[in-house]
């Protein structure tokens, strides 16, 4: 048997669930599915979209080619008359960091969240038809998550009614933004307000950075592009900027103004809107790395599955087959709950685009009040599932054993992408600690005030300190109620016992600061509870299809029992469990893997991902692996000639002892 074709034709009969069904459920909706589907087909068909030799490329060609890739799809966008979403997807499946990303994701929600009616109606349908290209210019050389810390200064000029933006110093040059420094004509610039020699706080300015006719920087803008990053192909096809300004003035009408407005008087006008609003962008992002998460996760995983049930390793009898790796329970621990953590991912995606959706409408009416939790889950969400995924992503080569470092297995390239999320739209520990505020008040706010939303749990925070788990045997661990409790307990637990150790500090910022380590994990354990409910709450939806919901009971014990594994020392040190009990569940996760196990196949095959989008040779679906690998290494160009460049020069006088007199 030279490839694995037979190997996941087999494992596909082993289904106990209906995969179309679940496909749908993983989409959300039929339609998402319909939709989704069609255009990962339209992208996978398209020959201008091809991305594997994208690793290969140098950077000159590699930005090239991906211009090539928008310009094209804007055109599909147009000719086939595509919607917002369908746009959307289309960025998506193409797979290829972009100047689009930041347009799209970053300067039109600028706008729309931060602008007034006026700036909206004049920018976002220049935007929104791609006659400006914007970008999201925040971060600085000296700072980034610091964001009252950037040294830019928009100084107004009364004289001229404009506003001077001057980057003061080295470690005030914008540093980061995406689609900078090559492309993007405009950029929504952060920098500090001062007004007759006064400072108002950091604000957003849209500032025009090239000339539209012939792309060339404005008179006071030096704009050029950091430099390579983190792996081959990768983020490289972004031309993240670097952006000095030299005193160059904007009109006073692109401050954008829904949340402080300056008069013509130079008055500094503080409107109702809390200031919080100017970090609305972020919010939204963040929501978006969410549902992106298990996009990016599930893709390792797929990949890490097929190749695990393709590859054979031992205990051949009487020269028979060797066992598929899948089997061994060493890789089912290691694969499956990546695989579960793939579906919580998705389906915590889904309510925070819900909560997102919400709170945007009530911003648009001027309720603030859901504001703080927004941010709070955001920013926590992002950092639990951006972390998870890269790690998970960097397990997933592991699994692939030696194979899994090849660049054509996808893996390396899609690690190399994505890590950045750990890093951007905020730090994951610098975003935890956004958390642990959040925690701390409401904790501080329980004897008189009502904790609401995902916090409510802690209502019961007498129940959840003092009664402890019940299970007795390994079953009774499948109850959704049990398990939810103790994630509710743990985190209560942690969170009150920071908030009392915190008590003890005279000055509570130096308190927060020396605790701020156990402060991070309380705020893991909080939002491990928002993820293992979110799942539980969809479990609770009508699902569906011949098994599925079944399948996706087990991957939610799989998920929620691997964390309570993995941080059982948190549930032992706060009392809720018994040494006994989290053995227990350990045992039970066992039980669960070998349910999974003869579904492990068709569970990747319903996150439908394409062969195209996957890029990977050990995760095709076919399984045709080592052909393909062979054929893949004897195409790679380095094999174009038997002798390479340098042997003459280089090895042959070695071999036969002439370096010495060899030119080198
Ligand atoms: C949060 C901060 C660290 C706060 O700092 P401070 O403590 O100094 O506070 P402040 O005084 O500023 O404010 C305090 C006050 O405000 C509240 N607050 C803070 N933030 C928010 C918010 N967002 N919303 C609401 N409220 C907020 C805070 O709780 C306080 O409230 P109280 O006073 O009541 O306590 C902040 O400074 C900060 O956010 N720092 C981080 C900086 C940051 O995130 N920068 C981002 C730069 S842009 C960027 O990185 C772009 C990245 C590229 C993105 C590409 C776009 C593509 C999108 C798709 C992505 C898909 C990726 C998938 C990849 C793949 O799959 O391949
Ligand atoms: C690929 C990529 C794309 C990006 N795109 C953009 C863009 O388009 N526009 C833009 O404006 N920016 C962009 N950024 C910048 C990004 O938003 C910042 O890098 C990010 O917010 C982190 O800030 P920093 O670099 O200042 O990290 P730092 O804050 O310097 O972090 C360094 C270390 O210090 C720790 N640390 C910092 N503060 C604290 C604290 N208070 N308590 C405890 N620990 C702390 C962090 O945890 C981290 O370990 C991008 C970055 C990357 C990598």
């Amino acid at each position: 048997m030279e490839g694995g074709v037979d190997y996941l034709i087999d494992e596909r009969k082993k289904a106990q669930f209906d995969v179309e069904a679940m496909k749908v459920a993983w989409a959300g909706s039929r339609q998402a599915f319909e939709l989704s589907d069609r255009i990962a087909k339209l992208v996978a068909n398209d020959p201008i979209f091809e991305k594997f030799s994208r690793p290969m490329l140098g950077r000159k060609e590699l930005f090239k080619n991906s211009l090539r890739k928008v310009a094209h799809a804007w055109k599909l966008i147009i000719d086939l008359r595509l919607s917002e979403e369908e746009a959307k997807l289309l960025r998506h499946y193409i797979d290829e960091p972009a100047y689009t990303d930041l347009q799209w994701e970053m300067f039109i929600p600028a706008i729309e969240g931060q602008g007034t009616e006026e700036q909206k109606r004049k920018w976002l349908p220049l935007a929104r038809k791609m006659q400006v290209i914007g970008s999201y210019a925040q971060t600085e050389l000296g700072h980034g998550s610091n964001v009252q810390g950037l040294e830019t200064t928009a100084t107004f000029d009364p004289q001229t009614d404009e506003f001077v933006i001057h980057s003061p110093t080295l470690t005030s040059s914008k540093w980061w933004p995406g689609g900078t420094a090559k492309v993007s004509t405009h950029a929504i610039v952060y920098a500090r307000l001062i007004l007759d020699g006064q400072f108002h706080g950091v604000h957003g300015f849209i500032v025009q950075l090239r000339n539209l006719e012939n792309h060339t920087p404005l008179p006071g803008i030096t704009v050029g592009d950091i430099g390579m990053k983190f792996g081959n192909g990768a983020y490289n096809t972004m031309d993240n900027g670097v952006i000095r300004f030299n005193h160059v003035h904007i009109p006073r009408n692109q401050m954008l103004m829904r949340v402080s407005q300056v008069t013509r008087e130079g008055k500094f006008v503080q409107s109702d809107v809390p200031r919080q609003l100017l970090y609305g962008t972020m919010v939204y992002v963040r929501q978006k790395i969410v549902a992106d998460a298990s996009k990016a996760l599930s893709r390792a995983v797929c990949i890490a599955t097929r190749y695990s049930a393709v590859r054979r390793q031992f205990g051949s009898r009487n020269g028979g087959p060797e066992i598929q790796v899948i089997d061994y329970k060493t890789q089912q621990s290691r694969l499956f709950p990546l695989l579960a953590s793939a579906y919580a991912f998705r389906f915590v995606g889904e309510w925070l685009k819900w909560l997102y959706t919400d709170v945007k409408q009530r911003l648009e009416a001027n309720d603030f009040s859901t504001l703080p939790e927004a941010h709070a889950c955001t920013a926590g969400l992002k950092s639990l599932t951006t972390s998870a995924t890269a790690d998970g992503i960097e397990e997933c080569r592991k699994l692939c054993g030696g194979h899994g470092y090849l660049v054509s297995s996808g893996i390396p390239e899609l690690f190399a992408t994505y890590v950045p999320a750990c890093t951007f739209e905020g730090d994951n520990v610098v975003m935890m600690l956004q958390v642990a505020r959040f925690l701390v008040k409401t904790v501080s706010e329980l004897g008189y005030k009502q904790p609401v939303g995902t916090t409510a749990y802690m209502r019961r925070v007498t129940a959840l300190m003092q009664s402890n788990c019940a299970v007795r045997t390994a079953e009774e661990w499948l109850n959704p109620g049990v398990v939810v409790e103790a994630f509710e307990a743990r985190s209560t637990r942690m969170a009150v016992a920071c908030g009392q150790r915190l008590a003890k500090f005279e000055n509570p910022e130096e308190g927060f600061a020396e605790l701020s380590a156990d402060l991070v994990e309380a705020s893991l354990a909080h939002c491990q509870v928002i993820v293992v409910s979110k799942f539980v709450e969809k479990l609770q939806q009508e699902i569906p299809g011949k098994g599925v919901k079944r399948l996706l009971e087990v991957l939610f014990y799989v998920y929620a029992l691997f964390l309570l594994h993995k941080h059982q020392g948190d549930f032992l040190a706060t009392g809720y469990l018994t040494p006994k009990q989290a053995s227990l569940a350990n045992d039970q996760l066992r039980i669960l893997y070998s349910k999974v196990r003869p579904n492990a196949i068709a569970l990747v095959d319903s996150f439908n991902h394409t062969d195209h989008l996957l890029s990977s040779i050990l995760g095709r679906y076919d399984g045709n692996v080592y052909p393909k690998l062979y054929e893949a290494a004897f195409n790679d160009p380095f094999n174009d000639s038997d002798i390479a460049d340098g042997i003459h020069q280089y090895v042959q006088p070695m071999l036969r002892q002439e370096l010495h007199s060899a030119k080198l």
